[in-house]
């Protein structure tokens, strides 16, 4: 992708998006963005002040006024044109995710898909908002319940998912009759400014969306300092969660927070190990492993595991390293160093605690951002990468005994993001789906993501719920009126 093609891209903006008006830093300052399959920087975006930031808030004040003054319909309505503007722009947002994350072209038209969905899905349930009555304590006392809009929230999202984790919340609360701005990572935030100009002509009010970008710690604190602002929606790592929901303390901000996993991925030894595979292929390599629902873990029963580790090296074998612009390339550069050198050190440091290599190259950092897809086995509970989540393509496999020792082995994380088994024996399946200390837990099946489900996570993986009715239901208040006889 050339600058000069990058440059002809109507939806490749540089600035940021605020009040329905593109602005610049005020004192000039930019951040470099660059493509991780070559090192090379494409672009820059604006590092805004924190008066910039304070003027979003106030911006996003008036429009919240107005927004939530619209009737359901009429936010069902924009919210449906801005899904069909980003499905007719699919391949140029595809374009700028792939440059910007680096993956998979086609998985980034995927996402564009999924990320439409969540916009689709809250423009249908905006108009189910609902309310209910109770009867009173006294003759003539009537309880109404009220559900209404908490007001300007803010959404500081991931570079894995970057439209989706954008449209997960901004879909949610636009339905919901707040207002949001949004701060991508500075990795991806092309994909989050597509969607800013995609937002404007599907004729969302000024200040309804916007997206500010900058130093994430100031922009952070500007955020939570606030007491306009009642709410705070984040995906990313768990310290970075913990520190934003303290900040969130002082003026009781509402917080949802999708953070780190550690997911499980139990094979028993009646599961079909073919569709085990498929599981374990679709949950571990999506993304490049990048996601925080990816398998981290595998742990099979010792009757399977030297059959289920053969598939899984079979299977592993026909996937294709590449730049994501390349056809067929079904991996792709890892977002930065950092993130290679924590799959080297996860290996490396499970190698010296007894593993063995099975299959795929060696994770040496020859390759700048590229990390061949490897797998170990005999990991045992010592290794670093049974308690941090890896974010890479090293499947990590764990032989185990019993039904029990399995749920322990799983359970024993401070995470409960995603688990995953697989088993045919039903009594089996609602024992250990019961068991396991997860939010979302796939039973047979590896692919969980769906808008329509209340996606989220236990135990240090988060607080709260996104995606179906529940996600929308956290960017609302409850008031009930006491309404007297007279
Ligand atoms: N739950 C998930 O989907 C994700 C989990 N992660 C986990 O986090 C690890 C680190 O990845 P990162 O991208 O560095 O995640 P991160 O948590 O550092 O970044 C996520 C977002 O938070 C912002 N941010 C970072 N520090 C902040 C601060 N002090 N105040 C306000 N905003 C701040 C970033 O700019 C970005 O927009 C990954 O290796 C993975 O384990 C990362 C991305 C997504
Ligand atoms: O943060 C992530 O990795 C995503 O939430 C995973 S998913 O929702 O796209 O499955």
């Amino acid at each position: 992708m050339s600058l000069s093609r990058l440059s002809s891209l109507r939806l490749f903006r540089q600035q940021c998006h605020v009040g329905g008006t593109w602005v610049d830093a005020e004192d000039g300052s930019t951040i470099e963005v660059d493509n991780p399959a070559s090192g090379e920087v494409f672009g820059r975006i604006p590092s805004l002040t924190a008066a910039q930031v304070e003027a979003a808030i106030d911006t996003a004040q008036s429009a919240f006024i107005d927004w939530r003054a619209r009737t359901a319909q009429q936010r069902a309505d924009m919210l449906l044109r801005w899904h069909d503007l980003v499905l007719a722009n699919r391949e140029d947002i595809a374009i700028l995710m792939t440059l910007e994350q680096g993956k998979p072209l086609a998985e980034a038209q995927g996402e564009v898909d999924y990320a439409a969905s969540f916009l689709r899905w809250f423009a249908e349930e905006a108009r189910r908002v609902y309310g209910e009555t109770i009867p009173g304590a006294k003759p003539g006392q009537q309880i109404v319940v009220l559900r209404q809009p908490v007001g300007v929230t803010s959404a500081i999202t991931p570079w894995n998912f970057p439209a989706a984790m954008i449209t997960r919340k901004a879909g949610a609360a636009l339905a919901a009759g707040c207002s949001m701005i949004v701060k991508p990572a500075e990795a991806t935030p092309y994909t989050a400014l597509a969607l800013a100009v995609l937002a404007e002509e599907a004729g969302l009010p000024p200040g309804v969306f916007n997206v500010i970008t900058g130093e994430a710690k100031l922009i952070g604190q500007v955020l939570t300092a606030s007491p306009v602002v009642r709410k705070l929606s984040f995906t990313g790592s768990t310290a970075v969660g913990r520190q934003l929901m303290a900040q969130c303390a002082e003026h009781i901000q509402k917080v949802s927070l999708e953070l780190g996993g550690n997911a499980p991925f139990i094979v028993f030894e009646d599961a079909d190990l073919d569709r085990a595979v498929e599981g374990a292929m679709a949950s571990k390599f999506r993304n490049t492993g990048q996601t925080c629902v990816c398998a981290n873990r595998f742990l099979v029963q010792r009757s399977v595991h030297e059959a289920f580790v053969d598939k899984l090296a079979a299977a592993m074998a026909k996937l294709r390293l590449g730049n994501g612009f390349e056809p067929g390339v079904t991996q792709a550069p890892l977002i930065n160093q950092a993130a290679v050198r924590k799959v080297q050190q996860h290996y490396r440091d499970a190698l010296d605690k007894g593993a063995r290599h099975v299959s795929g190259a060696v994770p040496d950092g020859g390759q700048g951002n590229f990390v061949e897809p490897v797998l170990i086995t005999e990991v045992n509970p010592s290794m670093q990468l049974c308690h941090e989540e890896t974010f890479g393509p090293l499947a990590a496999v764990m032989p185990f005994d019993t039904e029990q020792q399995a749920i322990e082995l799983a359970n024993a994380t401070p995470y409960g993001l995603a688990a995953y088994f697989y088993s045919r024996d039903v009594h089996r399946c609602w024992r250990v789906a019961e068991a396991l200390e997860a939010g979302i837990v796939g039973v047979n099946e590896g692919a969980i993501s769906n808008p329509a489900a209340p996606f989220g996570g236990v135990k240090a993986s988060g607080l709260g719920r996104e995606g179906s009715r529940h996600g929308l239901e956290e960017y609302t208040e409850l008031k009930y009126l006491c309404m007297g006889a007279g």
